[in-house]
């Protein structure tokens, strides 16, 4: 998953350290003060002009003891060691980095987000760099990262604290792997303790009711289906009336693609709104898609509204710019990722983990 964009992180990083090594290299060296013939009990002190006032207040008091080791003195310095990094230190990794999000499918927007953070985190601040350059780097990029991912949307949490059947409603452009998906979420809810029922909204495409079906029967679910041709409404009326009756807690509601321009779907797509009362509008379409699935989805929640959103298919994406790109821009979660064709290929979002997996690091 993100293959690409992870390889060119990497030398991204490794770009970012060797600049700072070099910014860090040409500040003057911290100093051990010079001690007074005999004065054995003095503190060690380092540049006070390169440290700040609170971190000062930190230093490790030896109150009652004989003066220092040679080892404390050197951890000293070792800690203290700091960069005051300048626009120039950091300008070409910064556009290194935005031509890399940009040619993996970031969005604009969110990429300019991205490159201020960074900018902001690092530029005219003095940081400490420790053992490690590329520990600062990895942070750095990590929180940027994670300011545009937001926050995800655990979905068991959120049907725990609802009012149950939860009303979930799947829509989308055609073919992005929303059928496939609605399956998926079935099985992930019945292995998280909960009963499902799925509605067969989708009444306008042959065979999609019988798809829907297969998948439902071969994980056990009920499924509510009427006639192909039928009103969608209708269907996924009764399977909310059919959970009301037996108990279940969600109802996953299937329904046909479509493009958010074409007015007469768009329309029934509000007549099931209006009649199903759905509590989660998920808009689903395929990471692969990068750019274009942005946009898709931001118009899609301009004209009818989303709740969250699921990208399909990340397995067979190795940008990553759309899962980056998404959440940002529409300003609502990602809720799952979809990383293969079985039932189990389906990962809740949690941005810190994808952070890690794009960065190649443990949290
Ligand atoms: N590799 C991969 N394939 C997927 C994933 N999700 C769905 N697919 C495949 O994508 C194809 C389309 O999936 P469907 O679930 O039929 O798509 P749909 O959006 O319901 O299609 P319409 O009913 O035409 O709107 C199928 O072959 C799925 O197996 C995924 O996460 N990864």
């Amino acid at each position: 998953m993100f293959d690409s964009l992870k390889k060119k992180l990497q030398n991204i990083r490794t770009k970012f350290a060797s600049n700072i090594e070099d910014a860090a290299g040409a500040e003057p060296e911290p100093q051990v003060a010079e001690l007074p013939e005999g004065a054995e009990t003095e503190e060690p002190v380092s540049t006070p002009a390169a440290r700040p006032e609170a971190e000062a207040a930190e230093e490790p008091v030896h109150e009652g003891r004989e003066s220092p080791t040679f080892f404390e003195k050197v951890k000293v310095l070792v800690r203290e060691r700091e960069v005051l990094l300048q626009e120039k230190d950091v300008e070409e990794p910064l556009f290194e980095l935005e031509m890399v999000l940009l040619e993996n499918d970031v969005a604009l927007p969110v990429t300019d987000e991205i490159i201020a953070r960074m900018r902001r985190d690092l530029v005219g601040r003095r940081r400490k760099i420790g053992a490690s350059v590329d520990d600062l780097v990895v942070s750095t990029l990590r929180s940027a990262l994670c300011g545009v991912l937001g926050e995800g949307l655990d979905l068991s949490r959120y049907i725990r604290e609802h009012e149950r059947p939860v009303k979930i409603l799947f829509t989308g452009v055609n073919g992005t792997g929303k059928t496939t998906t609605v399956a998926k979420v079935g099985q992930y809810l019945q292995k998280n303790g909960f009963t499902v029922v799925i509605g067969a909204g989708d009444t306008f495409r042959a065979g999609a009711i019988e798809q829907i079906r297969t998948h439902a029967d071969r994980l056990g679910i009920k499924t509510i289906q009427h006639q192909a041709g039928a009103d969608p409404s209708a269907v996924l009326f009764d399977a909310v009336q059919y959970a009301k009756a037996h108990d279940i807690d969600v109802v996953l509601a299937d329904t046909a693609g479509r493009f958010h321009n074409r007015a007469n779907l768009m329309n029934q797509l509000e007549k099931i709104r209006r009649v199903m009362k759905p509590d989660l509008v998920v808009y689903v379409d395929e990471a692969v898609a990068g750019n274009d699935a942005v946009i898709r989805a931001d118009e899609f929640n301009k004209a009818v509204g989303t709740d969250a959103v699921v990208l399909t298919k990340a397995d067979m994406d190795p940008k990553g710019g759309a899962a980056i790109s998404v959440a940002h821009t529409v300003g609502k979660p990602i809720i799952f990722l979809g990383t293969g064709q079985g039932y189990d290929d389906i990962m809740p979002f949690q941005p810190r983990a994808v952070v890690n997996e794009l960065l190649g690091d443990e949290a």
